[in-house]
């Protein structure tokens, strides 16, 4: 299957990955940018224009990776065009994501923090270690490259989403702790969460268990962005002429 794919944040570190991967596999491209006026080369649309380029172009779904407003945005736009939506941003507030929801009312809307296959099985692996280790202390490490806006990542948040559902030990009432400083002693149940930023790294997320005199250390690394824009194209794919509805990536890899 081949397919029309309008990819938003078209200068971007991720969208550049989306619309060389798009063109390996076949799909044809609409690149979307803020900055279209003053990009050379390619032929690029406007994301002021993009209502109006999404009923020309009638894409088969619209790949974003750009920052939480914009997506908003950009989903708000799908929703009125009748164009699928595949959204990999993070960062968003619950106003945003609320605001994700009601466009999934109108066209099918896929959002996932995280668009590799191998977080997908991390997180079923952290929620596992989670129910089979009670009360053991929790530590979650992300380190990102050094231009990454939003901390701590996506997934990240996500993980410990996965890691708050899945506890029904005395730890279950513990906090997300942001860092330490100071006098800072643990209190059980806590979850530590440490964001690093640093040169390229691609993504790397390490979620540690200890307790019991033994310790438990899950990691995922990302070796390039080749394999999020994989992911997401995987879910282009899924998703194009489903129903509306909000979906998730766990299910394009059921
Ligand atoms: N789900 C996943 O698997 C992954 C998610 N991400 C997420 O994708 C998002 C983009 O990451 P990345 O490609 O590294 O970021 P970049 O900064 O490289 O690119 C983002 C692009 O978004 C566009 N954009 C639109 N509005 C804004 C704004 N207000 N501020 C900045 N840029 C804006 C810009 O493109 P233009 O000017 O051309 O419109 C910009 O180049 C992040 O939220 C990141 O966390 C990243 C990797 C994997
Ligand atoms: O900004 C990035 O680069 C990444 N962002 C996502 C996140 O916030 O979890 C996914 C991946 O780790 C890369």
């Amino acid at each position: 299957m081949t397919l029309r794919l309008a990819v938003t944040g078209a200068t971007g570190r991720m969208a550049q990955e989306v619309l060389a991967a798009a063109d390996e596999r076949g799909h044809g491209t609409v690149p979307v940018s803020r900055a279209a006026d003053r990009i050379d080369g390619f032929d690029t649309r406007s994301a002021s224009d993009l209502a109006a380029v999404l009923s020309e172009e009638r894409p088969d779904a619209l790949v974003d990776f750009t920052d939480p407003a914009s997506s908003v945005e950009y989903v708000a736009a799908c929703a009125e065009a009748g164009v699928p939506a595949v959204v990999g941003t993070t960062g968003f507030s619950a106003d945003q994501l609320a605001a994700l929801q009601r466009a999934s009312d109108e066209v099918p809307v896929l959002h996932a923090p995280n668009f590799s296959r191998g977080v997908a099985v991390l997180t079923d692996l952290v929620e596992r270690a989670t129910e089979l280790l009670p009360e053991y202390d929790v530590e979650l490490t992300e380190t990102h490259h050094r231009d990454k806006r939003d901390a701590p990542s996506g997934t990240a948040n996500a993980l410990l989403d996965a890691i708050e559902g899945a506890r029904t030990d005395a730890h279950a009432t513990g906090e997300r702790v942001h860092g330490r400083e100071g006098l800072a002693p643990r209190d059980d149940g806590d979850v530590g969460v440490h964001a690093r930023r640093a040169g390229d790294v691609r993504g790397e997320h390490e979620v540690l268990f200890a307790g019991g005199d033994e310790s438990l250390s899950l990691t995922h690394r990302a070796g390039s962005r080749r394999v999020f824009a994989a992911g997401a194209l995987d879910a282009a794919e899924w998703v194009a002429g489903r129903d509306a509805g909000r979906y998730d990536f766990a299910e394009v890899l059921e």
